[in-house]
């Protein structure tokens, strides 16, 4: 019945069921630990659409799958029969025109697989698995109009459309677990992209305005796209509203395989951080636990055989590149699926790959989801689909956590800048609450000025009434006058009647009487005048008062931001004066080795006189003492072994003074003693006396003058040598030629002294009283030898001061 084995991967004979549907919904492990269960294959074959039915014979599929779901069977006709029924006909009559390819997969949907079937037992687990910080991908392969734009989308978007895709069921279950977690303690943050890679050029479905963007990898995001627009999101509804915008941007065209092809490779990315506040056990603190989940829903272009398509121009084109990259997608499966480990596999090779390297073999739960038609037309791309599927099967993926180690997560982005403002509406909050209360006292006092002035109206007008009653009074009581003055009662003027008197009393008493009323009513009103002047006075001094408060309080603030500015420029004072003494003893510690290290290379040894730490402890300065046991006369090394204090200098130099002296002494002793017995004896002896006491004299003079140089200018040049050391102003180089030319004049000086003072012995061979000269033998006058030392003349103390002073001018220049 069935032809040779002919294909490397599992055959088996066909199922006796033949039943080639029968798949039926099962619960699913939502985890997997072991590495091959990070990458998962699944099958999903979809009805046939209308343009493959016979509207005469129907349709029959080539593809059975077992009833478990795991293995699917392929169908090969190797007959001419044209249609379905012919065919089928055709394969009872000769089996051998049949072949069966079977292949097995972690599960396999047949056409009658509903959306929600795919979803339960495929899809929800990356979803889970993003929620708990994992990357995840779910990858649509497949023939063009296989289904994987419907399995990923579904063509309708509202939440209870039964034919909606992975896409929106993922952001639905999201959203609902994030609302069914009650715990104030974890706050979530959900943001979504969409790109589209068309052609081999990146763009953003959401933001086409981008133009082209590039692939970016670091080491703790992974592989992503640089400047690829992330939206916040707040419900599945706002997910779809992307869905749907992307869509109308997305390449699609309208082909002979299927009426809106998608021309480009497209990928959903939805990233959930989650973070998680626990309050640490005896403390204030909060450790937050974030964790990032990426979850990639790509639905890749669909290959094509241009042969079956028909493409020209510019679709002949997009489809060269659609197959091109999945090529490359199959490379780089080839390449990780190699029972030879590979050391490189080549992700660069089209940008799906790139984008896709984590998903592929790295830190990613991915699910590979390949959608085949049932239609004999499409048998030979169905054919390679399953058996690209099959080869993916061996691809391991490492999935991690990804946890917020770097505190780069949007949400503690969020949280900080959330701290801030709140903090922010605080101040403004308790200000306005100021502000408030400041508008409200100045309302009321315009309300006590308002009434203030109507009160003064009043009163004026009052005043002004009372004024022009008073008048109309006199004129009347003037009237009442001239006319009493005119009658005549009884014989009497009107007026002095009693009659009249009495009348004129009463009528006075009650004009006064009235008068007094309004007088009292009038000095009321004064009074509630005064007092809500008083009132508004009392105000004015709050307010001013408040004011004052308001002034004083924003002084101390200025002040003590004055106060905080300068006590920063002070820190950064006393940081760079730090630095720079850091620095500057770094250096003069070098210098110190460098020098050192001279003094070593030349065989001389190091001084130990040791500079004061600090300030507060001052040693006693040091000199180099004079010692013909520790200076040599070579000119290019020699080094005291220990420093002298100023006085021990003083008194070393004392002491060579006096030695010096005492020697003149003794010398004077000698030659006095030497003089008394040879005097007579002969002319040349008084001569050698005579030059020998001006040989003495001048050797006094000498001595004085270097005595001088010694105490006056060897002593300052020493001093000022070690001041230079002590506050680090002579640079080592300088300090040490200094210090050997002022050594070389002290030696020379004293070697002065001395050949002056051997010169003598030598010059004169002296007699012993126990030895007299004899006549024949007189003492020999020896010439003073030029060369001396290492065998140059030494200088005379004119030169030497002459040298010291235009060194010293040398060094003022
Ligand atoms: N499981 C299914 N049930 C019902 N109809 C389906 C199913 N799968 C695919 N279809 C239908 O098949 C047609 C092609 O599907 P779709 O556009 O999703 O293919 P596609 O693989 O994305 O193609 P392309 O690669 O060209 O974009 C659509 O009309 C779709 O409704």
């Amino acid at each position: 019945m069935f032809r040779g084995e002919s294909f490397p991967y599992e055959k088996r004979p066909p199922s006796t069921s033949g039943s080639l549907s029968g798949s039926s919904y099962q619960s699913y492990p939502l985890h997997s630990n072991d590495a091959r269960g990070n990458f998962k294959v699944v099958i999903r074959v979809r009805p046939p659409l209308p343009r493959e039915i016979d509207p005469v014979h129907g349709f029959r599929s080539i593809i059975e799958v077992s009833p478990d779901n795991k293995r699917i069977t392929l169908q090969e006709y190797l007959g001419a029969a044209a249609n379905d029924e012919e065919r089928e006909l055709d394969i009872s009559e000769n089996p051998g025109l049949a072949t069966f390819h079977h292949f097995t997969f972690d599960y396999v949907y047949d056409q009658d697989s509903t959306q929600v079937q795919v979803y339960d037992r495929t899809a929800r687990q990356a979803v889970l698995s993003v929620l708990e910080g994992y990357n995840a991908t779910l990858l649509a392969y497949g023939q063009t109009g296989t289904g994987k734009t419907y399995t990923m989308e579904g063509f309708k978007y509202n939440s209870t459309d039964p034919q909606r895709g992975i896409v929106p069921r993922a952001s639905e279950e999201i959203f609902k677990i994030i609302e069914s977690s009650q715990s104030q303690n974890v706050t979530f943050m959900v943001r979504a992209s969409y790109l589209q890679i068309y052609n081999e050029f990146i763009s953003d479905l959401l933001k086409p305005e981008r133009g082209t963007l590039q692939i970016r990898e670091e080491k703790r995001r992974g592989v992503f796209v640089e400047g690829l627009s992330e939206w916040a999101v707040r419900s599945a509804t706002d997910i779809c509203s992307l869905m749907q915008k992307g869509e109308m941007t997305r390449a699609t065209a309208s082909t002979k395989m299927n009426d809106l092809s998608s021309r480009s490779h497209a990928v959903f990315i939805i990233i959930v951080e989650h973070m998680m506040t626990t309050e640490l056990e005896g403390s204030d603190d909060i450790s937050k636990d974030i964790k990032v989940g990426k979850l990639n829903l790509v639905d890749l272009a669909g290959s094509e055989r241009v042969r079956l398509t028909g493409a020209t121009g510019k679709r002949l084109e997009e489809s060269k590149k659609i197959n091109q990259s999945l090529s490359a997608l199959g490379n780089v499966i080839a390449a990780l699926t190699d029972t030879k480990p590979r050391t490189h596999i080549p992700y660069r090779d089209s940008k799906l790959t790139r984008l896709l390297e984590d998903s592929l073999g790295g830190n990613c739960i991915t699910t590979m989801m390949a959608m085949i038609s049932p239609s004999n037309d499409s048998f030979g791309e169905s054919l390679s689909t399953v058996k690209f599927a099959n080869r993916a099967k061996n691809i391991k993926n490492a999935p991690r956590i990804n946890e917020d180690v770097d505190q780069k997560t949007l949400i503690r982005k969020y949280e900080v800048e959330l701290a801030k403002l709140r903090h922010e509406l605080d101040a403004k909050n308790r200000s306005m609450y100021d502000m408030e209360k400041v508008i409200e006292l100045e309302d009321q006092r315009k309300q006590a000025e308002a009434d203030k002035e109507a009160a003064i109206e009043a009163l004026e007008m009052r005043s002004k009434e009372f004024l022009i009653e008073k008048e109309e009074k006199r004129k009347l009581e003037e009237r009442i006058k001239m006319m009493n003055s005119q009658l005549l009662v009884g014989g009497k003027k009107l007026e002095e009647t009693p009659q009249f008197i009495i009348a004129l009393e009463e009528k006075q008493k009650a004009i006064r009487k009235e008068y007094e009323g309004r007088l009292q009513e009038i000095e009321q009103e004064r009074q509630q005048i005064e007092e809500d002047k008083a009132q508004i006075d009392r105000y004015k001094q709050l307010l001013l008062r408040q004011r004052d408060i308001m002034i004083a309080l924003t002084a101390r603030l200025n002040e003590r931001d004055d106060t905080i500015i300068q006590l920063q420029e002070e820190l950064d004072a006393y940081d760079r004066i730090h630095r720079e003494t850091e620095e500057n003893l770094e250096y003069q510690t070098a210098r110190c080795q460098q020098l050192e290290d001279l003094l070593k290379n030349h065989g001389m040894n190091v001084p130990t006189a040791e500079i004061p730490e600090s300030n507060h402890y001052k040693e006693p300065k040091r000199y180099p003492p004079y010692s013909t046991d520790t200076v040599t006369l070579d000119n290019e090394s020699f080094l005291p072994l220990q420093m002298l204090t100023s006085e021990e200098k003083i008194a070393e130099l004392t002491q060579i003074i006096e030695n010096q002296k005492g020697e003149i002494d003794r010398l004077i002793g000698s030659i006095n003693a030497y003089k008394q017995p040879v005097e007579p004896k002969s002319r040349d002896v008084q001569a050698n006396l005579t030059s020998l006491q001006a040989s003495n004299e001048r050797y006094l003079a000498e001595k004085q003058a270097i005595s001088g140089i010694l105490e006056n200018d060897v002593l300052k040049y020493i001093e000022e040598i070690y001041e230079g050391v002590r506050g680090n102003s002579i640079p080592p180089n300088q300090l040490l030629q200094e210090m050997q030319g002022l050594f070389q004049s002290v030696s020379q000086a004293l070697s002065i002294v001395k050949n002056e003072k051997s010169s003598r012995n030598v010059q004169l061979r002296i007699p012993t009283q126990s030895a007299p000269v004899k006549e024949n033998n007189p003492p020999q006058i020896v010439q003073q030898k030029e060369k001396v030392g290492n065998g140059r003349r030494p200088l005379t103390v004119d030169e030497m001061l002459m040298m010291k002073r235009q060194e010293q001018q040398r060094k003022r220049e």
